[in-house]
C-alpha cells in the first residue's frame, strides 16, 4: 500500500505464457511416451521443469506479478472443466483403468472405441482446444491439487503465483453438451451448480495465502445474450461476496468486452484485463465507465497474439493518459502469450532488419517490464528518438498494381457459358472423381528435403527424387481410374510455409514454433512486407504431372486469406491490402499454369471461415473483402479453365454465402464435424452452394477405410441434396497424413462408388 504523495511503483505481468518450450520439449516429450515408450515418470518430469522454470524465469526477469497453473500436458480448457470434476460421460469408464495421465490423453486422442474429445479453434487464434463435455446428470467437484502444489513450490521460493483459471460462464460455453443430456439442455444452464466449485477453490487458496487469483472470460469479447450479460453480473457478485478468497482479477482476452465491461465494473471483484490492443479504448472512454476507477486495471497493451515489437513510446503515452483516470494500472499484455513463439535470440538467420522488429514471449515479457518501470520513472530518451515506421518494405511496383485494380479483374463470364466450355474441353463424366492435392509425405521425401536442407543433396538430387514420387503419384491415380489427377503436393511440406518461401515479404523462422493443440505445434511464416512471387512457384511440378498423362491434372495453390490466417501479418496496413497483394500473386500463378497448359485450378481457403471476426458487426466486411481477394486471384482465369475452390465448412448461414459469392466453379468442403452432419446442412441450409460441388464422401483424417457401400450411401445423399449433374465425388481434405495402404483402397472403393451412381443414372437418367 502506498500513501499519498509516495510514489508508485507501477505493477507489471502477463495473462500467460508458452508452454511447449523454447524448443518444443513438450512435444518431444508427449511423443516419445506415446509413440516410443517411455516412462509416465519422465513425462512428469519433464512436464514440471517446463512449469517450474517458466515461472523463475519470469520472475527473474522483473515482472512483479507471474501467472501460474499456464502449463499443460495438452489443453488447458480441458484441464479445467477436470478440475472441476467435469469428466466427460463418454470416458468414465475408463477412469478406473488407467494411470490418470493416461486417461486424460484418452479423452485428447480416443482410442478405437471412443472418438476423442472436438477439437475447436479457440477465439480467432490458431491454438485448438479439446471441447469438454456436459450433460444434465455432470456433477462438479474441485480436483485442483495440481494448482495448490505448484503454488506452494513457487512461494517456497518467493515467488507469488496468481493461478490462471479460465472463468465459471466461459468454460460452461466453451463446453458442448454430452450424449446424456436432457432435451433442451445446455452446458450454461448447470452455472449455479459450477459455482460452489469455485468457491471452494477461492478458500483453499486463500488458506494457502494465495494473494490473487486470474478468471478467464474471453467468451464476453464475442456477441452474447442480454441474459448472458446478466449472468455475468450475479455470477461475479456472487463470487465476489464470499468472504474467504483471494483478490478476483477478471480478463477478457481477444477482443473488446464491449457491454460486459461496466457489467463487471458493477461487481465487488478486484481488477479486470482489458484487451487495449484489438480494440484500442481511448483514456477517456474509460473514464465513463462507472466503477472503472476503483478498480485495478491490467491494461493489455501488449499484444499477444502478434510477433512485432510495440511501439513504447506510443504505449507510453496511452498508458500514462490511463493512469491520469484510473490510478492503479498494471501493465499487461492483451492476451495470454501461449500464441507467440516462445525466444527470438535463438533465431539466427531473420535478416537484421526484420528481426529488428520482431518480439516473442519473452520479449514481450521485456516490454511489459519495461513499460512498467517508464510510467513510474519516465521514459528512457532513445525511446522516442526511434522513428516508429519506416517503410523499408515497400515495393513501387505492387502498390502501383494494387492500386491500379479494376473491378472487371475479379469477374469471369457467366457461369453457365464457363460451364459448357469447360465440359467441352475437359469432357468429364458424370460424378467425377478426384482428390484434393496432397499425397502422403513419404519418409523418403522427408529424409530427402531434411538432407537438402543440409546441402548433403543439390538442388537438382533433390529435384530429381521430387519428379520420381510425382511419376509414382500420377500412375497410381492413373491406375486407381481417379478422373482428375493431382501431382501430390509432394513438394510442400507445409503448404503456407512453402508459398511463404516464394514469396519476397515474408521470412520464415527455424524456431517460431506455436502450439497448435496438443502436442501438434505450427510455424507460421512472418509476413513484414510488400508481397511479391519471385518466380512461378508450382508450374514445374504441376506441368511435369500432367505431361505424363492424358487424364487432367488440377493445379493447387492456397488462397490469400488462408495465407494471412497462418502467417503473423504486418500491421502498418489493414489485413485487406495484403490480401489484395498476395492475390495478385496467387492470380499471376493461375495465369502462368494456364499458359502451361493446366485446365483446372483449385485454390485452398480453408481459413476464410477462421478469420471470422468475432462480433457481428464486423464480419460483413470482412467476408466482402475475403470473397473479393479470392475472386481477384482467379478472375484471370479463362472461360474455359475450371476454378475450384477447397473451403472449411461454417454453419453459419453468412459464411456459406459468401462461399457462394466466389462464384468458383466447383466447391469441396472439409468437414470438421462429419461429413454427414455437412450432408445435412446442404439439405437442410436456405442458403446452398450452387455451381459444382464435393462435400467429401469420406474424413480424410480417419484412419478407417471406408467400403464401396457406406460411400454410396454419401453419394446417394449428396446427390439427393444438389443432383448428380453438379455432384463431385472426393474425400473432403488433403490426403498427406494418410498411408498409401489407406488411401489406395480408400479411393478405389471410391471410384467403384462414384461408377456405381453413373450406372443409377445412365438407367434413371435425371428428367
Ligand atoms: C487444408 S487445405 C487441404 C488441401 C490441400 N490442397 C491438401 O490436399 O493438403
Ligand atoms: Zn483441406
Amino acid at each position: 500500500m502506498t500513501s499519498p504523495g509516495e510514489t508508485i511503483e507501477y505493477g507489471s505481468s502477463i495473462l500467460g505464457y508458452p508452454r511447449i518450450g523454447a524448443r518444443r520439449e513438450l512435444k518431444r516429450a508427449l511423443e516419445k511416451y506415446w509413440h516410443l515408450g517411455g516412462s509416465v515418470h519422465e513425462l512428469i518430469a519433464v512436464g514440471r521443469h517446463l512449469q517450474d522454470d517458466t515461472w523463475q524465469e519470469l520472475a527473474a526477469t522483473g515482472l512483479e506479478q507471474v501467472p501460474g497453473n499456464t502449463f499443460s500436458f495438452y489443453d488447458h480448457v480441458l484441464d479445467n472443466a477436470l478440475m472441476f470434476g467435469a469428466v466427460p460421460r463418454r470416458f468414465a469408464a475408463l477412469e478406473p483403468e488407467l494411470h490418470p495421465l493416461d486417461f486424460y490423453f484418452a479423452m485428447v486422442r480416443g482410442n478405437p472405441d471412443v472418438p476423442p474429445l472436438e477439437l475447436v479453434k479457440f477465439f480467432g487464434t490458431n491454438y485448438h482446444y479439446r471441447q469438454p463435455e456436459i450433460d444434465s446428470d455432470t456433477t462438479f467437484s474441485l480436483h485442483a491439487e495440481s494448482l495448490l502444489a505448484e503454488h506452494t513450490r513457487a512461494k517456497a521460493q518467493g515467488i507469488e503465483l496468481r493461478p490462471v483459471v479460465l472463468g465459471p460462464i466461459s468454460l460452461l460455453l466453451l463446453s458442448a453438451t454430452g450424449p446424456v443430456a436432457a432435451e433442451d439442455f445446455s452446458p450454461i444452464d448447470k452455472i449455479d451448480e459450477l459455482i460452489p466449485a469455485y468457491l471452494q477453490l477461492f478458500k483453499e487458496l486463500a488458506a494457502q495465502g494465495a494473494k490473487c487469483i486470474q478468471l478467464d472470460e474471453p467468451a464476453f469479447t464475442g456477441d452474447r445474450t442480454d441474459e448472458e450479460l446478466r449472468l455475468l453480473g450475479t455470477v461475479y457478485d456472487a463470487l465476489s461476496a464470499v468472504s474467504q478468497r483471494p483478490r478476483l482479477l477478471v480478463t477478457g482476452q481477444y477482443g473488446d468486452l464491449g457491454a460486459a465491461l461496466p457489467i463487471l465494473a458493477g461487481t465487488q471483484i478486484e481488477a479486470i484485463g482489458l484487451d487495449l490492443v484489438s480494440e484500442p479504448i481511448s483514456a477517456a472512454d474509460l473514464a465513463k465507465v462507472p466503477g472503472l476507477k476503483r478498480k485495478r486495471l491490467y491494461a493489455g497493451v501488449i499484444n499477444g497474439r502478434n510477433v512485432w515489437k510495440a511501439d513504447k513510446s506510443q504505449t507510453l503515452d496511452h498508458l500514462l493518459a490511463i493512469k491520469s483516470v484510473i490510478p492503479d494500472v498494471v501493465v499487461s499484455t492483451s492476451c495470454s502469450l501461449l500464441h507467440v513463439p516462445v525466444d527470438l535470440l535463438i533465431e539466427y538467420d531473420i535478416p537484421g532488419d526484420v528481426a529488428d522488429r520482431l518480439a516473442f514471449a519473452k520479449q514481450k515479457v521485456g516490454e511489459v517490464v519495461a513499460l512498467a518501470k517508464a510510467v513510474t520513472h519516465g521514459a528512457p530518451e532513445r525511446w522516442s528518438a526511434r522513428p516508429t515506421s519506416v517503410h523499408f518494405t515497400l515495393k513501387h511496383e505492387v502498390r502501383q498494381r494494387v492500386s491500379a485494380i479494376r473491378p472487371d479483374q475479379r469477374e469471369r463470364a457467366p457461369y453457365e457459358v464457363r460451364r459448357k466450355a469447360q465440359q467441352q474441353v475437359l469432357g468429364l463424366p458424370a460424378v467425377p472423381t478426384c482428390t484434393l492435392g496432397s499425397f502422403p509425405q513419404t519418409a523418403e521425401i522427408r529424409q530427402a528435403r531434411y538432407e537438402y536442407g543440409q546441402d548433403r543433396l543439390t538442388w537438382d538430387e533433390y529435384r530429381q527424387l521430387l519428379l520420381d514420387e510425382i511419376k509414382r503419384v500420377i500412375d497410381l491415380q492413373e491406375d486407381i481410374g481417379l478422373d482428375v489427377l493431382v501431382h501430390g503436393e509432394v513438394e510442400r511440406n507445409d503448404m503456407i510455409q512453402y508459398f511463404a518461401e516464394l514469396m519476397d515479404g515474408y521470412v520464415a523462422t527455424r524456431f517460431g514454433w506455436v502450439q497448435s493443440y496438443g502436442s501438434r505445434c505450427v510455424r507460421p511464416p512472418i509476413l513484414y512486407g510488400d508481397i511479391k512471387r519471385k518466380s512461378p512457384m508450382t508450374v514445374e511440378w504441376i506441368s511435369y504431372a500432367q505431361s505424363l498423362t492424358d487424364k487432367p491434372v488440377k493445379g493447387i495453390l492456397t488462397g490469400p486469406v488462408t495465407m494471412l490466417a497462418r502467417s503473423f501479418v504486418r500491421q502498418d496496413q489493414p489485413l485487406y491490402e495484403t490480401a489484395e497483394q498476395l492475390a495478385l500473386a496467387v492470380r499471376d500463378e493461375v495465369a502462368d499454369l494456364e499458359r502451361a497448359g493446366i485446365k483446372i485450378i483449385q485454390v485452398d481457403e480453408p481459413s476464410i471461415r477462421e478469420l471470422l471476426p468475432l462480433r457481428e458487426r464486423g464480419r460483413a466486411g470482412y467476408l466482402d473483402w475475403a470473397v473479393d481477394a479470392f475472386k481477384l486471384a482467379v478472375g484471370v482465369a479463362r472461360t474455359e479453365t475450371q476454378i475450384h475452390a477447397h473451403l472449411g465448412y461454417s454453419s453459419i448461414p453468412k459464411v456459406v454465402e459468401a462461399f457462394d459469392a466466389l462464384d468458383s466453379d466447383v466447391t469441396s468442403i472439409v468437414a470438421t464435424r462429419s461429413i454427414d452432419w455437412v450432408l445435412d446442412q446442404i439439405t437442410s441450409s436456405g442458403t446452398a452452394i450452387k455451381r459444382g460441388v464435393g462435400p467429401g464422401v469420406y474424413e480424410s483424417r480417419s484412419a478407417a477405410i471406408p467400403d464401396i457401400d457406406e460411400i454410396d450411401e454419401r453419394i446417394q445423399r449428396a446427390a439427393a441434396a444438389v443432383g448428380s449433374d453438379r455432384l463431385w465425388v472426393n474425400p473432403d481434405g488433403g490426403l498427406k497424413t494418410r498411408h498409401y495402404w489407406q488411401l489406395e483402397p480408400a479411393l478405389r472403393n471410391m471410384v467403384a462408388a462414384a461408377r456405381r451412381q453413373r450406372r443409377r443414372i445412365e438407367v434413371h437418367p435425371p428428367s
